[in-house]
């Protein structure tokens, strides 16, 4: 997990034209946090009438997650919902707030949400790659420019999920 990480953190970099190691050490080096939900979605006799999860966007910098072979992610792109196919043995990764702050917008946080099953349980397990509680997250000073000016403020990891948990203003 941490490898992967970490690889994912090192293009993600490179790709905003930083150095490879900017991510990293933008969300706390060694200091990473890896959490691990389980997601227990049981048979539903009317589906159409609610969610499994309402629309989001996830806070974390990634979220790694695995599903079981229930269909039921779905993700918004150009104004649909679209299904996030099953694949075995295949991970699915969502970029988080914590990444489009630091990209100063240059990547978009994915808003997904998830759909309940007639027959069967659905179940998934994400792991949430967060920075620690005190570390200050906020655009790459590289990312702001006077074209590009900051699109979020910087906040330290605990207040932006206090702030987004209590839907304050960020
Ligand atoms: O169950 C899923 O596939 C996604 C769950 C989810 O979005 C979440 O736990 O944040
Ligand atoms: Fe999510």
């Amino acid at each position: 997990m941490q490898r992967l990480t970490r690889e994912l953190f090192e293009h993600l970099s490179l790709g905003l034209g930083l150095h490879g190691s900017a991510m990293a050490e933008a969300f706390g080096g060694d200091g990473l946090v890896f959490l691990q939900k389980i997601n227990f979605y049981p048979p539903c006799p009317q589906p159409e009438l609610t969610l499994g999860v309402a629309p989001h966007t996830d806070m974390s910098t990634l979220t790694v997650l695995v599903p079981n072979e229930v269909q039921g992610l779905q993700v918004f792109k150009d104004g649909q919902w679209y299904e996030a196919k099953y694949v075995p043995d295949a991970l699915i990764v969502h970029i988080g707030d914590q990444i489009e702050i630091f990209s100063n917008g240059a990547y978009k946080a994915v808003l997904h949400r998830t759909t309940v099953n007639k027959e069967k349980t659905r179940m998934s397990w994400p792991m949430f790659v967060e920075p620690p509680g005190e570390l200050v997250v906020g655009p790459h000073p590289k990312l702001v420019t006077e074209e590009s000016p900051a699109k979020y403020k910087a906040k330290k990891y605990k207040d932006y999920q206090h702030c987004k948990i209590n839907k304050l203003p960020m």
